[in-house]
């Protein structure tokens, strides 16, 4: 038995939900570029947990059952006020997210149905939580959503306590597609193996909240944002990144373990940060991501993934550098959930082998001779 460092090249599931073939992302058969450009979220949600793009019924369907779910347990809330200001804001949701078990009577009940609807609730609270412990720490009560309105305009309108503009809809509403659905990322395989336990959906997703937040993965976009702080401006980037290539750190938001060309949701965020900085009249992040590009692609070869240029997307759209990975979070939900249930469908637990590489033949000794 031979171990490969990372599973990198191991083929682990079947699944129809995404697909990446020689650089070309699909969610369901449909082209990211297509749905980036033409989809709402709402919409990729239902093609990705029902396989097919929703007509008017089905969407208005799925966006008042989203909205009838879209309220925390008076219990959460309370919850999220006893914990501290400066928590880390994926240990929230995590934990947030992990209580909402304690108050669905129907946590346990396996049936498809009921999974389907507990996706629906687990979609529609994960905006709630954030943008209420995102208010909560700043000594403000937690608002209540439009009625009516997107999982864009209402986390960004619970968020702020004023309504969006449309532009800044628009941007959350695609950054929100990009970021659904990717195969077997590290976080979708976490959820995987835990329900394949037969666990429930809960500790799917609570699993895969905890594998998101690590700077490798979905933690890449706020350390995106702590390397631009640090830079500070234009000027500075060339010092800063030759350093850093000279010394073979890592630089956050670039590299990918299946991308080798490049990630297709990067040129979307980085059209999006180009726009929203020309909106606001300040490209200077834009400006400091492109050039960090040039350097990083010109002596590395390696490409900006997902995470590069969302960092100053989200910063343009006025958002708290320690929301940006739980916003990834909320697209996430829908391709967890999506694969939880395809898991479910055709299960058998998980378990690989592990290549044991310690000591063999020991002796045993008593605790008084060692
Ligand atoms: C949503 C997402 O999860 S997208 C990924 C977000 N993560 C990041 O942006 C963090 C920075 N990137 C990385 O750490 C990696 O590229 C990962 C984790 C994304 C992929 O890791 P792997 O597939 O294991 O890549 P691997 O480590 O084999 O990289 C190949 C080579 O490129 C180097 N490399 C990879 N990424 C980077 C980087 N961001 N900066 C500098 N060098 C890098 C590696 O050090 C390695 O060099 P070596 O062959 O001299 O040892
Ligand atoms: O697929 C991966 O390894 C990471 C990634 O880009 C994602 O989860 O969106």
């Amino acid at each position: 038995m031979t171990a490969t460092k990372g599973l990198e090249g191991i083929v682990a599931a079947t699944s129809s939900i995404s697909s990446i073939i020689d650089g070309v992302l699909t969610y369901r058969g449909y082209n990211i570029d297509d749905l980036a450009s033409f989809a709402t979220f709402e919409e990729v949600i239902y093609l990705l947990w029902y396989g097919k793009l929703p007509n008017e019924n089905e969407l208005a369907g799925l966006k008042a059952q989203i909205g009838e779910h879209v309220e925390l347990p008076s219990s959460i809330i309370d919850t999220l006020k006893l914990f501290p200001k400066d928590a880390n804001t994926m240990a929230v949701l995590r934990t947030a997210v992990s209580a909402l078990a304690l108050y669905d009577d129907a946590a346990n009940d396996m049936s498809h149905e009921a999974n389907l609807l507990k996706a629906i609730k687990l979609q529609a609270k994960t905006p709630t939580i954030i943008a209420a412990y995102s208010r909560i720490r700043e000594g403000l009560e937690p608002i209540a959503p439009v009625a009516g309105q997107s999982i864009a305009y209402n986390f960004l309108y619970m968020l702020k306590g004023k309504e969006p503009q449309a532009s800044a809809v628009d941007a959350m509403d695609k950054a929100l597609v990009l970021h659904a659905d990717h195969e077997l990322n590290a976080s979708t395989f976490s959820s995987r193996v835990t329900v394949a336990t037969l666990s429930d959906i809960y500790s799917g997703v609570t699993s895969a909240i905890g594998t998101l937040k690590g700077p490798l993965h979905g933690g890449a976009n706020e350390a995106v944002m702590v390397m631009l702080e640090e830079i500070g401006s234009y000027d500075q980037v060339d010092d800063y990144i030759q350093e850093k290539l000279n010394n073979k750190e890592k630089i956050m938001g670039f590299g990918h373990r299946v991308y080798k060309n490049g990630d297709p949701r990067a040129k979307h965020l980085m059209k999006m940060s180009e726009e929203l900085g020309k909106a606001k009249g300040n490209l200077e992040l834009y400006n400091m991501s492109v050039r960090i590009e040039e350097l990083v692609t010109g002596q590395k070869g390696l490409q900006p993934n997902v995470d590069f240029y969302s960092a100053s997307t989200y910063t343009m759209l006025e958002i708290p550098r320690d929301l940006f990975t739980p916003i990834f979070a909320i697209s996430r939900m829908s391709g967890w959930t999506a694969h939880i249930l395809e898991q479910y469908e055709n299960n058998r637990i998980i378990r690989p082998r592990a290549e044991y590489v310690g000591p063999a033949g020991q002796i045993f000794t008593s605790i008084q001779e060692r």
